[in-house]
């Protein structure tokens, strides 16, 4: 069971500070989102951890060691970074054998991860001719060429058709399934949603949030309810005056904030109005990401004390 271990980790480029001091770390059997705005700090994050730059102070190791001191990096850990990376000129095929002979890896798992990624029979077409969609998921053949035990992508939903989202979705909850530890990063919320079960968020290079995905869908959304009625503005004012907010939306429906479906259904029953539609609405992490980065934002936008 190999965790990645982000200790006190800082990064800065001249006067920027990309990474601030961050601390986490990304537990095996589970897949991680790693979410935050463009700047966030995401990826010199994953490059720290695959050595790719140095930290100005702090750590990021792979089961207690930093990847330049593993001994057989590519079964240790699987990296996307850039999709672009490949020798275009190759075939895709000729790409991951040419990984697999420079690492002593069998070159056997060249035609596996080329099934497992739907790659099969572009193999013999150069990486020139790939689209976008197909250069991520030879990019993510290459990362689990060594079968290995921690797999970090980056945005690996880039450019994949609504099948390849599908295909990538099952691919990391089976990775995790496995038993290994899988940190995703995305700008895609509901994407990011639908795979992983535990979220650490960065802003400004900070940590923001580390938790499971339930915890912070709780944490940062507030109940809110979506109800048509017979008679909206009647029970409209009926809402206002008990204290509630509630606004129609474009459908012609009302949308009540921090409120339960139960007891809008109730206060509707006293005032007699009846009800066609009424539901719970399910939090999005997209609400629950906004909400956290918009405190973020106002936090980052506050003027520095002397
Ligand atoms: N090599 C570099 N030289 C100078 N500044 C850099 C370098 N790499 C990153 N930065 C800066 O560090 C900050 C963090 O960038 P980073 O790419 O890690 O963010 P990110 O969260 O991955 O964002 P995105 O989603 O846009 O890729 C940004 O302000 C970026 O401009």
């Amino acid at each position: 069971m190999t965790s990645i271990e982000v200790a006190a980790l800082t990064k800065e480029y001249g006067s920027t500070r990309a990474v601030d001091g961050i601390t986490f770390t990304v537990a095996p059997g589970r897949v991680t989102g790693f979410l935050g705005p463009n700047g966030a700090g995401k990826s010199t994050t994953m490059r720290l951890v695959l050595g790719l730059d140095r930290p100005t102070s702090g750590t990021a190791t792979i089961g207690g060691r930093t990847y330049a001191s593993l001994t057989d990096p590519l079964r240790q850990v699987g990296a996307l970074l850039d999709a672009q990376n490949a020798h275009a000129s190759r075939t895709g095929r000729n790409h991951l054998r040419a990984l697999a002979v420079s690492n002593g890896l069998a070159p056997g798992r060249v035609d596996e991860v080329l099934e497992e990624t739907g790659l099969t029979s572009a193999a013999k077409r150069r990486i020139k001719t790939y689209s976008l969609g197909m250069r991520q998921r030879l990019g993510i053949a290459a990362a689990l060429l060594g079968d290995p035990p921690v797999i970090m992508l980056d945005e690996p939903s880039n450019g994949l058709d609504p099948e390849g989202i599908i295909w990538i979705r099952e691919l990391l909850r089976r990775l995790a399934r496995e038993g290994r530890t899988v940190l995703v990063s995305s700008h895609l919320m509901n994407e990011t949603a639908s795979f992983a079960d535990h979220l650490v968020v960065l802003g400004r290079g900070r940590l923001l949030a580390d938790t499971p995905m339930r915890a912070f869908l709780d944490a940062h959304s507030h109940a809110r309810v979506r109800v048509r009625s017979a008679e909206q503005t009647r029970l409209r004012q009926a809402l206002i005056q008990q204290g509630y907010v509630a606004e129609f939306d474009e459908d012609g429906k009302l949308t009540v904030e921090d409120a339960k479906a139960e007891d809008i259904g109730a206060l509707a029953a006293r005032e007699g109005v009846p009800i066609l539609e009424l539901a719970d609405e399910t939090a999005s992490l997209e609400q629950a990401y906004l909400a956290l980065t918009a405190q973020d934002a106002e936090f980052a936008a506050a003027p520095s004390r002397p």
